[in-house]
């Protein structure tokens, strides 16, 4: 069995969590702001942590016996011909459909570090719980992606956890203290805007009452978690899964390097395991090893790529054929690669506006979404390029890379802030499975919850 990421329910801030697990462990119900920040961990949590590893390696044991009695349903290997499609006038005499050759890369699942009841498992059954989820639902999917979530925050976590206390410990916010919070989170690249509100919120409430360190980051958490999830309340949806059953169509943009067709090779990969039908418009033809790399990353989930061999080619005609393709097809997400790079900045923005144009032209019924990636580690400086992006390509949301590298991680708080626009998806690593949709509830524990220990 496969895990869906795109029907996975989030708890957490603002949204309601699933109703309280009925299971032997005393799991907390509800995403509460005490819920994590305990340094040890409970009872509760220790059972809640070992039903769920029993339960994933059952599972485990039950696909493997089943892979075993029937080797040719489940090891096959689907092939795919290339499909001829409908082309544009435009670009008839060159434009090719690359179809995905045959092997899909699979990837074995990190079994034996995973599969521990280690301080990150233990870390990550806390956060699965505190938003309701059961023991016996949670899959091995979502364990490895939040220690790895956690590994990739662990520097900036370690700095601000360790220093936060010490400040929030002391009783009301002095002058002094207000001052060291700001510049702590200034360093972790939260941003003016950002920090002032933080610094806002907390000093009306340290003002009010005096909280042990415990309560007060428990607060700053809730105050991050609003934060990240107010576009919510500007109108964008929260529930980010592509539509059933019509066709969607996602504009993947940002400055070259920044990750973008690393991106759409996961999303395709997240896509086709949640059961949608899938394509790739190689529309960087800018950069020539451009429309080579992304094919690749579509033979890795065996998902067909449209592109245009030809020298310089117009983008836009790409995406003309690719929307052609994915009609006749009934294809469920359209991804589209863009150029990060042309002659010059207005170049590549007007190159955006046209593909935006043919989007809408060809496919006004499709759901459309327009997502800008960014590199976490160029903390600030992403912001003023995505500033630009924002006008011409109609945003209307952020992919966070590298979060696994030297980032700090309060950028997701500064890209809102500044914005105004969610986070849908972040990136933590190399690997098809490292990029996954955004949940505030857990990247906040990440970036702030105190490391578990098994208690004595
Ligand atoms: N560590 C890390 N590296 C990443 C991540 N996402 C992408 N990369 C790496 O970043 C580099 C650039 O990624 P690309 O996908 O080629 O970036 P791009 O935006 O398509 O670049 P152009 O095609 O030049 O516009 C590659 O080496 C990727 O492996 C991530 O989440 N973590």
């Amino acid at each position: 069995m496969v895990f869906n990421w795109f029907r996975r329910k989030f708890g957490g801030s603002g949204e309601e969590p699933s109703p309280p697990a009925e299971t032997p462990t005393e799991a907390p119900a509800t995403a509460s702001t005490e819920s994590t920040t305990e340094s040890t961990a409970s009872p509760g949590i220790l059972n809640w942590a070992k039903a769920a590893l029993q339960s994933i390696q059952a599972r485990q044991q039950s696909e493997s016996a089943t892979t075993i009695e029937t080797p040719e349903e489940t090891q096959e290997t689907p092939t795919a011909e290339p499909v001829p499609v409908a082309i544009s006038e435009e670009s008839e005499k060159t434009a090719v459909v690359e179809s995905a050759p045959v092997q899909p890369v699979v990837e074995a699942e990190p079994v034996g570090s995973s599969l521990v009841l280690d301080e990150g498992f233990l870390w990550s059954a806390e956060v699965l719980a505190a938003q309701g989820r059961r023991p016996e639902e949670v899959d091995i999917e979502e364990i490895t992606w939040l220690q790895r979530l956690r590994q990739g925050l662990g520097k900036t976590r370690r700095g601000l956890v360790h220093q936060l206390r010490a400040i929030v410990g002391q009783g009301p916010l002095s002058r002094d203290a207000v001052e060291e919070i700001e510049m702590l989170l200034l360093q972790s690249d939260v941003g003016v805007k950002a920090t002032d509100q933080i610094i806002a919120a907390l000093q009306t409430k340290i003002r009010q009452e005096t909280l042990p360190a415990d309560q007060a980051i428990a607060y700053l958490k809730e105050i991050l978690r609003d934060i990240l999830d107010r576009p919510f309340q500007a109108g964008y949806r929260r529930d980010f899964a592509p539509k059933k059953g019509v066709l969607n169509i996602w504009l993947i943009a940002g400055v070259n390097g920044v990750g973008k067709t690393t991106t759409i090779g996961k999303l395709a990969h997240i896509a086709t395991q949640s059961g949608y039908r899938c394509l790739i418009a190689a529309a960087d033809t800018f950069r020539a090893a451009a429309t080579e790399q992304v094919k690749i990353w579509g033979q890795r989930s065996n998902v067909e790529v449209i592109a245009n061999p030809g020298k310089n080619t117009d983008p836009a005609a790409v995406v003309f054929d690719a929307i052609g393709a994915a009609q006749a097809r009934g294809t469920e997400l359209l991804l589209v690669d863009t150029a990060g790079r042309l002659q010059n900045k207005a170049n590549l923005m007007e190159e955006l506006k046209k593909i935006r144009r043919i989007i809408d032209k060809k496919a006004g019924n499709a759901q459309i979404e327009s997502l800008l990636v960014l590199d976490a580690t160029l903390g600030q400086n992403g912001l003023r390029q995505a500033q630009v992006f924002a006008e011409a390509a109609q945003l209307t949301g952020v992919i966070l890379t590298k979060l696994d590298g030297t980032a700090k991680g309060g950028v997701a708080l500064a890209v809102v802030q500044e914005l105004g626009l969610p986070i849908r998806f972040i990136g933590a690593g190399e690997g098809i499975k490292d990029l996954r949709p955004f949940s505030s509830f857990e990247f906040v524990e990440a970036l702030l919850s105190s490391e578990v220990e098994v208690a004595a």
